[in-house]
């Protein structure tokens, strides 16, 4: 019998290292899957179609939300970014967990949807650090980094929504806390689950 996985989201300002840290937690750990998400944004020096986002007009984005086919999206940055219900409900229900990195106006509509999901906020250790690490990046124009920035004071007013916050501070710690938050909600995920005597016997441990 598949039980269904469960659902982390991940959010940040931009530059705090949310992709870093991500991309660290899913090579530790073989039962995460990240959905990739649809966005109207250009495609960044190495980024593919597929891979990091599936890169699409604002047409096109518009009618994916009339037809309902995210389960959250929002304007960040002026552009426009969604998850895909396909894919997450999909991973879900053959009981992968799932990742979410979205904004934290995603967050707080997933939040409605699943309130199991599990809100993570991760924060850089000063506004100092955080432009440093997006002009460190070289990745974004003067005048986006400079927007995305300015955004970052309200975003960051916005942790009082989440479950966790995580300063990504050094890279390693912030790591290794990602892992004890997922690790924990799978023990307590476990713990509901032996309260269900089908499961027991699933498992033949009755
Ligand atoms: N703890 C850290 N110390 C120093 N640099 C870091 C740390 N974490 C991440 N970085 C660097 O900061 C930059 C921004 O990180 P990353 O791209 O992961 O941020 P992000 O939150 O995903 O941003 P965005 O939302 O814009 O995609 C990268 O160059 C990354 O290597
Ligand atoms: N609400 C959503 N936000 C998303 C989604 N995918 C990414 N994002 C967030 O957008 C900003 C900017 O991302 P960038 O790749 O342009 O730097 C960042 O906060 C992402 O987390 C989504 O599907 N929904």
């Amino acid at each position: 019998m598949d039980y269904p996985g469960n659902l982390f989201v991940v959010a940040a300002p931009s530059g705090a290292g949310k992709s870093s840290l991500v991309k660290s937690l899913l090579e530790l750990d073989s039962h995460l899957v990240v959905s990739v998400s649809h966005t109207t944004r250009k495609p960044r020096g190495q980024e593919q179609d597929g891979r990091e986002y599936h890169f699409i007009n604002e047409k096109s984005f518009r009618q994916m939300v009339a037809d309902g086919e995210f389960f959250e999206w929002a304007e960040v940055h002026g552009n426009l970014y969604g998850t895909s219900r396909g894919e997450v409900q999909k991973r879900i229900a053959s009981g992968q967990d799932v990742v979410l990195e979205i904004d934290w106006q995603g967050a707080v509509q997933i939040k409605k949807l699943f309130p199991t999901a599990v809100l993570i906020f991760i924060l850089p250790p000063s506004y100092e650090e955080l432009a440093q690490r997006l002009n460190r990046r070289g990745e974004d124009q003067p005048e986006v980094i400079a927007q995305r920035l300015a955004n970052a004071r309200h975003e960051v007013a916005q942790a009082r929504h989440f479950d966790f916050v995580i300063i990504n501070a050094l890279f390693e710690t912030a790591v290794f806390d990602l892992k004890t938050v997922v690790h924990s909600q799978r023990l307590k995920y476990a713990a509901q689950l032996r309260s269900k005597p089908a499961v027991f016997q699933a498992l033949d441990l009755s």
